[in-house]
């Protein structure tokens, strides 16, 4: 007998977000397994930054249920998404313009723990050491995006836009998020900054990570992902493993003369 298969890490049913007249996002059901590589796709305008922005907290969900990992989530704020383990990147690169890379990775651990605990805990030797092991998380992690210790002080907007990517990347990554958000992560990049990429957002999973991809370059949703969800107009349009998904005559229809 076939074991059934685990509860998804993150479960949206029937989420929908509205901007006054526009359904942006319609009775949305989609599940992300906890050891996938998802992918979100669709034309401009089909709603997936909406979606991200909603199980990141961003956005307050019009109406629907959010389950993460066998909690209800609906309607919690940014701070408290992240302490529940979901971490983000942005379509357009969020750095500080003034702060070094070893500060910009802090800012997610900061984020992680709340302002009170912080400065709470930083009265005390054990903040101090709470802090110490913080930033040796944070070197260790600019190793594991490919960054390396050199960079740690530099100012972090200084660097090439691909290595920006990554310092967002171990920035989001400090929180120890169970599921880790990226909204296209290699927009802007040539071909083989996309590989390695793709490459790093396997060893994120290697590393007991799901991930959330909004992706257009199809070529790397079909060698990176294993499961995709299909947004047009707000509404899901196909679910399932790439090759299907890719194949299917009405995604093909609805990327005609509207991919970028
Ligand atoms: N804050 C907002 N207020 C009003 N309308 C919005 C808001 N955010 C998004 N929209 C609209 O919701 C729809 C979905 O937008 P969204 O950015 O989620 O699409 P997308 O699939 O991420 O597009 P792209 O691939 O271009 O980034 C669009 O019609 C957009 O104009």
């Amino acid at each position: 007998m076939r074991a059934p298969s685990p509860a998804p890490l993150l479960e949206a049913r029937t989420l929908t977000v509205r901007f006054g007249g526009l359904e942006a996002v319609g009775g949305l059901d989609m599940a992300i397994a906890r050891d996938a590589i998802h992918g979100l796709i669709g034309p401009n305008g089909a709603g997936k930054t909406t979606v991200l922005n909603v199980l990141t907290g961003f956005i307050r969900p019009t109406q629907g249920q959010l389950v993460f990992d066998g909690e209800e989530i609906g309607g919690l704020g940014v701070n408290r998404l992240a302490r529940r383990g979901l971490a983000r990147t942005f379509q357009n690169i969020r750095l500080f313009g003034a702060m070094t890379v070893l500060e910009s990775v802090l800012v997610g651990a900061h984020q992680r723990f709340s302002a009170n605990a912080l400065s709470l805990v930083f009265s005390s030797r054990s903040a101090r050491e709470a802090e110490r092991a913080m930033i040796a998380r944070a070197y260790e992690l600019l190793d594991f995006v490919g960054l390396g210790a050199e960079v740690a002080d530099r100012i972090a907007t200084t660097l090439s836009y691909g290595h920006q990517r990554r310092v967002e990347i171990a920035r989001a990554l400090i929180a120890s998020p169970k599921l880790l958000l990226l909204d296209e992560p290699l927009a802007g990049m040539n071909a083989v900054e996309k590989a390695e990429i793709a490459d790093l957002v396997r060893h994120v999973r290697a590393q007991g990570i799901a991930v959330l991809l909004i992706e257009h370059d199809m070529q790397v949703v079909r060698s990176l992902c294993d499961h995709l969800t299909v947004l047009e107009y707000g509404r899901k349009l196909a679910d399932g493993p790439p090759e299907e998904v890719l194949a299917d005559p009405a995604v093909q229809a609805a990327y005609l003369g509207r991919a970028r």
